[in-house]
């Protein structure tokens, strides 16, 4: 059976300030390392291993991977790091509190930039700091791939062709992979491998910290999936990234 891991990383010193975050590299707070030792326990205790990593280039994703292969006893795997495993780009909102914003334009407004499929949220001009082009860690992307704000629409188009092109080919040949990556490239690729319509992803959210595991047969159509740990506290999880602009 091939399979996959998945993990959101832990929470962010954002996710708990409650803050957009996007590109921001912002840390792990405290109990987001704990999450991530928590996401290597019950991998190891479930008997899960792994030959490859993937993750992004933000420090809260690559950090709780390098949490989760300590505690496996992992460290030696190969790790590959891909800006295109980054969180969605959120544009002229980072830094902004979601719960305020709601206050100020409308709950309404703040759930289509964090939930619409193909609405992104207000650009960051180029000669502001939080631009990309200003970061040495993106230095290697075009001008066309340099983001200012992403819809989902826009992260699918740079999350999807990674996927395939780097991450399937290996689930074929049979490697054990975990990919720790962010909430919104995470739902590019879930919408993808449970088919999920452009409308229905609205109502899609995930949890940090928690693994969550898809199973393919030989020809990679997706047999089962599954988050480990336990169901009633991360459905409430995701209830609580879905309310978090609730004011
Ligand atoms: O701020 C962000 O970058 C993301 C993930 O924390 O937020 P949201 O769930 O609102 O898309």
């Amino acid at each position: 059976m091939k399979k996959i891991v998945f993990v959101r990383h832990g929470q962010s010193e954002w996710n708990l300030a409650n803050k957009f975050t996007g590109w921001t590299d912002v840390d792990l707070s405290e109990q987001g390392v704990k999450e991530a030792e928590a996401a290597g326990e019950i991998l190891k205790k479930e008997g899960f291993t792994f030959d490859l990593a993937f993750t992004s280039y933000l420090k809260r994703a690559t950090k709780t991977l390098n949490i989760v292969l300590d505690i496996m006893n992992l460290h030696w795997i190969p790790v590959i790091k891909s800006w295109k495993l980054n969180e969605r780009h959120y544009g002229d909102l980072q830094g902004l509190n979601k719960a305020e914003m709601a206050e100020k334009v409308g709950e309404e407004q703040v759930h289509i930039w964090r939930r619409s499929f193909d609405t992104p949220p207000p650009a960051l001009d180029e000669d502001d700091s939080r631009h990309p082009r200003h970061e040495k860690k993106y230095e290697e992307l075009s001008e066309s791939e340099l983001p200012a704000a992403e819809s989902l629409a826009m992260t699918i188009e740079r999350v999807m062709p990674f996927w395939e092109k780097e991450i399937v080919p290996k689930i074929k040949a049979g490697q054990k992979i975990i990919v720790s990556a962010h909430g919104n490239s995470l739902r590019a690729l879930v919408k993808h491998l449970d088919n999920i319509s452009d409308d229905e992803i609205s109502s899609l959210n995930i949890p940090t910290g928690r693994p969550l595991v898809y199973e393919f047969d030989e020809k990679m159509n997706v047999k089962d999936s599954y988050y480990l740990g336990d169901q009633a506290e991360i459905e409430a999880e995701m209830e609580k990234v879905k309310d978090q602009a609730k004011n």
